[in-house]
């Protein structure tokens, strides 16, 4: 059992609210902690993962960086379910397409992940782990979109250790309905379903890999608040 502070969240006990907002870039989470947050403290810096605490509509919220990858995610994840108390942490990342239908600033939500990471193998299941999103926090993430007349588009996402693929066979993964790959929730919904704790995954379309488009980083402000607001208010929900 770690103590607090743990090797790589320099925070104190108590440091974190119950629900913390996740997105893999630590510079998006300052951005989310200083535009939306009211009173926010910086709580943690080691490594340049900068993660914050305020209030949001009255409710204490945190917000902190994953980094990319499972590995990451993996390490802070676990951190902050076992040793900061934390009970919810909401994703917020940004994904390339996999299914035709999609476009550039869309939101998906996963709901279930398909993966070629390993990270479930800890386990030592005797058959194939299925990370998948907490219902409740899906239901409530469904219904802030709905109220903020968003469109939000839940399936399963692609977990990849790999950002640049020499075979990344995503018009395969298209094959079965697969909504769009990114790099942290399958080590996030793994760890959740370990330590009896909610986790869920939404991303952005931010590129369209299979059609060589991607968003203008200048574009991306816009897309990614959308996402942030629907991922604030479900935070909130109860
Ligand atoms: O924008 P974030 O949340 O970092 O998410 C995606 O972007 C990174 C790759 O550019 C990976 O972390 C991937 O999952
Ligand atoms: O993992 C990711 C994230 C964003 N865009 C991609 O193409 N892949």
């Amino acid at each position: 059992m770690s103590q607090v502070p743990t090797p790589h969240i320099g925070a104190p006990e108590g440091a974190f609210a119950p629900t913390v907002l996740m997105p893999g870039d630590p510079l998006r989470a300052k951005f989310i902690a200083e535009r939306f947050l009211d009173e926010p403290q910086l709580v943690t810096s080691v490594r340049g993962m900068l993660g914050y605490t305020g209030v949001y509509r009255g409710v204490p919220l945190s917000v902190m960086g994953s980094g990319m990858g499972c590995p990451s995610m993996g390490i802070y994840s676990y951190e902050l379910f076992h040793f900061y108390q934390v009970e919810n942490i909401i994703r917020i990342g940004s994904a390339g397409a996999i299914h035709p239908d999609l476009k550039l600033r869309d939101i998906v939500a996963g709901l279930a992940v398909c993966t070629d990471s390993h990270y479930s193998d800890q386990f030592g299941l005797p058959g194939t782990f299925a990370p998948a999103a907490s219902y409740t926090l899906l239901e409530r993430a469904v219904t802030a979109a709905r109220e903020q007349n968003v469109e939000l588009v839940v399936g399963s996402l692609l977990c990849s250790d790999k950002f640049y693929d020499d075979a990344a066979g995503l018009e395969t993964w298209r094959r079965v309905g697969t909504l769009a790959v990114e790099m942290e929730s399958a080590a996030l919904y793994a760890n959740a379903a370990r330590a009896g704790k909610r986790a869920l995954a939404l991303c952005t379309i931010s590129d369209r890999p299979l059609e060589g488009e991607s968003l203008p980083s200048e574009e991306r402000e816009r897309s990614f608040t959308q996402m942030m607001r629907i991922a604030l208010e479900a935070a909130i929900k109860r």
